[in-house]
């Protein structure tokens, strides 16, 4: 059990510290505190409201950003030299080793010098970094992670007490874990964890159920569907334009950050399992149980004791208590889903293909009754939760960044409307503006680079392996940190910088084959996301629909945008934007859409990319 350890492990990780000790402002008083591991070059912070930055006080922050900077890096060097993170190797050469790098003498001479060493030795040992528990407890545990990334390297092993982890930043070893080695790793804590909630469903299982679910869960994300999807994100995405215009009629601020998840929960319902939230405008009891649910498994991720496991426990605990009857409503409520989805199969004629859809139901659980998929009720029910979470809080968190992004780069916004304008005018998107909409999905994949949801993935070794350089035992729990690898300094210009520009408008859609595993937003190997280009599309429609009607600033007084994990990277405390009408009166989009007729035995132009990231998926069908 991960116990001991503010980790979390929710649908792939880490970690949110306690309420109490969030980190919610970026003062210059608080990054001395935070022992020196507080990167401030990655974490968000917003100073002004957007509108009229006076360049004299961003002159000022900036310096005083630089000081702190160099103060925080200074600290951290004495702290190195002081010995504290060094690795404890035997022997004299070690030591001697250990002594002249404290002494001064630079890494690269050493590795000369001792190459005769290394050599001797059949394997080095992975550099360990220790002591860190109290620097991590305040904040993000990815930011540290970064901190010590860049003074450890591509893989070291992180000690917190009697627990180690092994975190993995270089692309090659990302690689061999996840694609060319990924059947002698498991998902390890994570699938204790999520039992609860996922049982046996797609992201926690593992060997032969894995297998079997993916194969059935696969296909019934086809282009046809997906095609169908963009009418669902665009009916969507105008109910939340006619919140936001009447906010802008009002003069109020929004919190962008709740209504995205209302947004893309009322999205996932329909698609999965063809139940309408309707979450933007209500707080049923479903919408709160599924809210329920989801906050427990964030705190269940950075519990220190698994008091759940208590049997006693659950029936007293009054949370408890009401995440079991959350749990139940849920199951109910899929339970008569299920029932009435059989009975709309037994009355229909379509005979069931490869690309099956019903149209009054396309969703995914159509989908698999109607294929007739062998599989019992628990497991039906364990793949729909999971579906609903996994494509539920990450495209919230790309929506949530994206807009906190473009609210401190005004010509990006103004770049992107351009696009819009042109691309959409009034209208609502259809299939074949995702591959005309190249700018907006640069800003989204941009958007995932800095803020990669989830930030880290969670594997455990289920033999023994050699990564890179290093043998390691079966057993051991591994990060591999995709906030990393997104940010590595060596492979990015720039790379704190949000640059849409730096994916070419003419080349292809960065994934993780072209970017050899240098970038990762959807995982990579047989377990990559199921998902990926729904949530693309998903997210480049719903930027697009909202771009092209509103301007979005931070609102005057707004918290400074922190950070903070759960499933995902949340922000600590909203973002309150103040959003604007672009003109007068609103824009409405046409209610007459051209109709898009999708000939199923073509690809669809533009979608080519995505696609073929899926067919590097061969071992999900074989
Ligand atoms: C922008 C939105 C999304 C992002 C950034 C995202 C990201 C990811 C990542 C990184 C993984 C790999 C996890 C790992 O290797 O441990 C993953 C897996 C998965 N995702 Fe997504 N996802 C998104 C949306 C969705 C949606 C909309 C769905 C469903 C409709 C979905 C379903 C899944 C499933 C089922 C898996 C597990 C696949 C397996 O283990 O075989 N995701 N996702």
């Amino acid at each position: 059990m991960a116990a001991s350890v503010q980790f979390s492990t929710s649908y792939f990780l880490p970690t949110k510290p306690s309420s109490s000790k969030r980190l919610t402002t970026l003062s210059a008083a608080a990054i001395p505190k935070l022992n020196g591991f507080f990167p401030c070059s990655v974490v968000c912070c917003s100073y002004s409201n957007g509108r009229e930055p006076d360049p004299q006080v961003e002159d000022a922050v900036k310096s005083v950003d630089r000081l702190l900077e160099q103060k925080r890096k200074a600290q951290l060097s004495s702290r190195i030299a002081s010995g504290e993170f060094t690795v404890q190797q035997n022997g004299f050469p070690s030591l001697l080793r250990n002594g002249l790098s404290k002494l001064g003498v630079p890494q690269e001479v050493l590795g000369f010098l001792f190459s005769w060493v290394d050599t001797a030795e059949d394997y080095q040992r992975i550099p360990e970094a220790k002591g860190i528990i109290s620097a991590i407890r305040n904040e993000a545990f990815f930011i540290p992670l970064y901190e010590l990334y860049l003074t450890y390297g591509g893989i070291f092993r992180l000690m917190l007490g009697p627990k180690s982890f092994l975190i993995v930043s270089d692309p090659s070893i990302a690689k061999h874990i996840l694609r060319d080695n990924s059947k002698a790793y498991s998902k390890g804590i994570l699938a204790e964890i999520l039992d609860f909630v996922m049982g046996k469903g797609l992201i926690p299982a593992d060997g032969e159920v894995w297998r079997v679910r993916r194969r059935a869960i696969v296909p019934a994300l086809h282009q046809k569907y997906v095609a169908a999807m963009i009418n669902l994100f665009g009916q969507a995405t105008y109910r939340l334009c006619e919140k936001l215009d009447a906010a802008a009629s009002d003069g109020e601020d929004v919190e962008m950050e709740s209504l995205f998840s209302r947004l893309t929960l009322d999205i996932i319902g329909e698609a999965v399992f063809n139940y309408d939230f309707d979450s933007l405008t209500n707080d049923t009891g479903i919408v709160e149980a599924v809210y329920t649910v989801l906050r427990e498994a964030e705190d269940r991720s950075v519990s220190p004791i698994p008091f759940w496991e208590i049997p006693i426990w659950k029936d007293i605990s009054p949370k408890q208590r009401k995440v079991a009857s959350a749990l139940q409503l849920i199951n109910e409520t899929l339970d008569d889903l299920i029932a009435r989805c059989k009975r709309m199969i037994e009355e229909e004629e379509l005979q069931f293909h490869e690309e099956y859809m019903n149209e009054q139901d396309p969703s995914i659980l159509h989908f698999l009754l109607a294929s007739r998929d062998d599989v019992t009720s628990k497991q039906l029910r364990d793949d729909l939760m999971t579906l609903l979470i996994a494509g539920h809080e990450t495209s919230a968190a790309v929506l949530t960044w994206t807009f906190y992004l473009l609210s401190k780069e005004p010509g990006i916004l103004s770049k992107l409307q351009h696009e819009v304008d042109s691309v959409l005018g009034d209208r609502f998107p259809t299939i074949e503006d995702m591959r005309r909409l190249k700018y907006t999905s640069r800003v989204v994949s941009e958007s995932l680079r800095l803020y990669p949801q989830p930030p880290v993935l969670i594997r455990r070794s289920v033999e023994d392996d050699i990564l890179g350089q290093y043998p390691i035992k079966r057993g051991e729990d591994i990060f591999v940190s995709i906030w990393n690898l997104h940010r590595c300094p060596n492979h990015w210009e720039d790379a704190e910088k949000f640059n849409p520009e730096r994916w070419p408008l003419d080349g292809p859609n960065p994934n993780e084959t072209n970017q050899n595993f240098s970038y990762l937003p959807f995982g990579g190997g047989p377990r990559k996301c199921v998902g990926d280009m729904f949530a693309s599309f998903e997210n480049i429609v719903a930027v697009a629909m909202l771009v092209r009607r509103f301007n979005f600033q931070m609102a005057i007084g707004a918290p400074p945008v922190g950070m903070t994990t759960g499933a995902t990277i949340h922000t600590t405390e909203g973002l309150k934007m103040t959003v604007t009408r672009r003109t007068k009166p609103p824009i409405v989009p046409t209610l007459e859409m051209p109709t898009v007729k999708i000939d199923s035995s073509s690809t669809i132009p533009g979608m080519e990319p995505m696609l073929s990231q899926k067919d590097e998926v061969p071992s999900a069908r074989s």
